[in-house]
């Protein structure tokens, strides 16, 4: 069975396609600022080195049509016909508290996902863009929503619980929620493959840092804990948002400074992280390069970025009474070394001790880069959350047949 999987943001959308019968990816692309002039595809079959680019992408379903295309295309074409893609596979960022696992959409699935367009606001419409969009250019093929949010649903009351009037979980829903959840449990099962030990024995605590970034505490398999909460704007401070900050930050900036509440939302997930602080950009590769030239604000950035890290793996160690393994995984997890070397530089306390050598090599495959002494294992895995969407996927649209 061959499978798409999008990840449809506001004005993006990713996507792979994949053959279940090996669960290789055959395709990847993504289409980049859609409805705007400078829109652009960049489709990267995965059994020649070329890339096929086509622009003017007006909207989501003007997307699919072009992804489907480049997808049937003579020479960077994965399949012959459209009619070989049997399932669709969409990432949906929030769940809330209804969805604790992938489910096929049905016309209810797509009204509740439509009711937590005002936990998600800027997540929520653009999945829901992606669907239908999937959906009526491919009408009679199952699809399948997979949530950022499900595997965060094991969470006790204690974590997830705001100290808040409770009528407010009660009447509006709010609480953590957390999210990247399906990148934190394919990468806790995969770490648990590395040490070679049963998933249930581990306490785990999984760092995903990209452009969003969480940290889970994983006890037994199991989200505990997790730095995103009732949106992903919480926890860690991010490329462009803000992560933790006083709540009475917010009402005294909007007073002073005349701000909506659009104004303020926007400010905090768009306007302040990495970007805000460094002055310059939301990249790590930026931040890092300032660092070495020793621009004071990307120094700041980047030592508040990484000591916010550390200050959670400590939280998370507590909150589980120990860890056994340190993840990092993707864009930043993966490949900067000097964010891993960094964070873990002050967890001796932990019995956290970095082979340099192992910390610098490149490479796409899980890895060690703790030394045998090492009371944490600390491992880097590149994280797939499309391959994991892909196998719900084809788990729910065979159960269908
Ligand atoms: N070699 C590198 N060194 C440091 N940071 C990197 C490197 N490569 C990628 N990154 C960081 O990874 C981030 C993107 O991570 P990714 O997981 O792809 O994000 P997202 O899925 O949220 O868009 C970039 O913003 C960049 O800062
Ligand atoms: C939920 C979230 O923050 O996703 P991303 O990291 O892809 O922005
Ligand atoms: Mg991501």
């Amino acid at each position: 069975m061959k499978i798409l999987v999008i990840n449809a943001g506001s004005s993006s959308l990713k996507y792979q396609v994949y053959d279940m019968s090996s669960e290789t990816a055959l395709a990847s692309g993504r289409v980049e600022r859609i409805g705007m002039d400078s829109s652009i595809l960049v489709h990267e079959p995965h059994h020649t080195d070329e890339t096929s680019e086509v622009s003017e992408i007006l909207d989501h379903t003007t997307a699919i049509r072009k992804v489907l295309d480049k997808l049937t295309d003579a020479e960077v074409g994965v399949v012959k016909s459209i009619d070989e893609i049997e399932a669709v596979g969409h990432r949906v960022v929030h769940g809330g508290e209804t969805f604790k696992g992938s489910v096929l959409v049905t016309s209810e699935v797509k009204a509740e996902i439509r009711r937590l367009f005002d936990l998600a606001p800027l997540h929520n419409p653009a999945c829901m863009m992606g669907i239908k969009a999937a959906e009526s250019n491919m009408p009679n093929v199952p699809q399948v929503c997979v949530f950022d949010t499900a595997f965060h649903q094991s969470m006790p009351a204690r974590s997830y619980m705001y100290a808040i009037p409770q009528v407010l979980y009660k009447k509006h829903k709010i609480r953590r929620y957390g999210f990247h959840g399906t990148s934190h449990d394919y990468v806790s099962k995969q770490a648990a493959a590395v040490v070679n030990r049963p998933l249930e024995d581990l306490k785990i605590i999984t760092c995903h840092i990209g452009n969003g970034g969480s940290l889970t505490a994983v006890q037994g398999g199991k989200s505990v804990d997790t730095t995103m909460g009732m949106t992903p704007l919480e926890g860690l401070m991010m490329g462009t948002r803000s992560g933790d900050l006083d709540p009475a930050i917010v009402p005294y900036t909007m007073s002073k400074e005349d701000l909506t509440v659009n104004e303020v939302n926007s400010m905090l997930n768009k306007h302040s992280g990495l970007q805000a602080i460094s002055g310059t950009s939301s990249d790590m590769r930026e931040i890092e390069e300032g660092m070495q030239n020793g621009e004071p604000n990307a120094t700041l950035a980047f030592e508040m970025y990484e000591y916010r890290i550390r200050k959670y793996i400590g939280a998370y160690a507590a909150a589980m009474d120990g860890a056994d393994v340190i993840v990092f995984t993707a864009g930043v997890g993966e490949n900067s070394a000097t964010v891993r070397q960094r964070v873990c530089e002050k967890l001796t306390f932990l019995g956290v001790e970095i082979d340099q050598e192992l910390n610098k090599i490149r490479s796409k495959e899980p890895r060690y880069i703790s030394t045998p002494n090492s009371k944490i294992a600390v491992l880097v895995i590149p994280t797939n959350e499309e391959l994991m969407i892909a196998r719900d996927t084809y788990r729910l649209a065979n159960n269908a047949k």
